[in-house]
């Protein structure tokens, strides 16, 4: 389905095709199919156990498919091992925090960085903080607390930080898994603006589930169930459709998009 109004195709930079993965029997993705042009922010959402995560794993090389092809600028994803994947420009959040406490934000923004260089230039002695982590401090609005111990951060500032930490990475596609959990609604605002400002330089993918978020920073949503896109469109558009209202009204203990938020 066209969702750019008609207008020319945008380049893709992830083109996912039949992806299928199987747990014991149980399929987990069931014949994905899913484009994602160059520079756009797209949301993902469903209910609990509509392969969201099994996605961004199969991304990320973290679990390999049954069926199908995940290729990234022109390359195949499926048969690569994770840090290669990291070192072609995929990198993603996970639930789990990866941040080092008695470390300062900048020494963990340097860290991360230093994940995709090249060991010579580990080697040479550098001066201040690299291009990457500057720009990483930026972006997040974390420059004033560069030399703070990351383990004296807010929760929020401490998923900005973990945001920050993949883009000191450099990495063309961004993953991101519920970024705005567990934040106060002047984080999530920020979140939001943050993700605007990263979509710019980078295309990102975010699995969300806050509705109130998604009709404020969303633009193209997919929506997963039972392992199979249900169906890809604007906010609106989701919010409208009669598919995407049975499967959330098929599960009272979730809300239908759009109506609580
Ligand atoms: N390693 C695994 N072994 C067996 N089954 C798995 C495994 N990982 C995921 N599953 C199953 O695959 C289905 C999809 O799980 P997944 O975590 O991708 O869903 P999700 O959309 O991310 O859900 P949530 O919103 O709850 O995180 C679920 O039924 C889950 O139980």
């Amino acid at each position: 389905m066209s969702v750019n109004g008609g207008g020319p195709a945008a380049e893709p930079l992830l083109e996912i095709r039949d992806l299928s993965v199987v747990f014991d029997g149980f399929r987990a993705l069931d014949g994905v199919d899913l484009t994602v042009a160059k520079g756009e922010l797209r949301f993902l959402i469903g209910p609990n156990g509509a392969g969201k995560t099994t996605l961004v794993d199969v991304i990320t090389g973290l679990t390999r498919p049954a069926t199908g092809s995940v290729r990234f600028a022109g390359a195949e994803l499926v048969g690569r091992r994770e840090h290669e994947i990291v070192r072609m420009g995929v990198g993603r959040t996970f639930q789990t925090s990866v941040v080092f406490e008695e470390l300062t934000v900048v020494e963990n923004l340097d860290l991360a960085a230093s994940f995709r260089r090249p060991l010579w230039s580990l080697l040479r002695r550098r001066k201040g903080v690299s291009d990457a982590v500057a720009r990483a401090l930026e972006v997040t609005g974390l420059t004033d607390l560069a030399d703070s111990a990351a383990g004296t951060l807010s929760h929020g500032q401490r998923q900005w930080l973990e945001i920050g930490m993949l883009i000191a990475q450099e990495p063309r596609l961004l993953l991101l898994d519920e970024p705005v959990a567990g934040m106060s609604k002047e984080e999530r605002a920020r979140t939001g603006e943050l993700l605007t400002r990263i979509a710019e330089e980078h295309t990102v993918i975010v699995i969300e589930h806050d509705m109130d978020f998604l009709r404020r920073h969303a633009s193209v949503v997919t929506v997963l169930h039972e392992g199979k896109v249900l169906m890809e469109g604007s906010v609106d558009q989701v919010r409208n459709d009669p598919k995407v209202r049975e499967v959330y009204l098929g599960r009272a203990a979730q809300p239908v998009p759009g109506e609580v938020g």
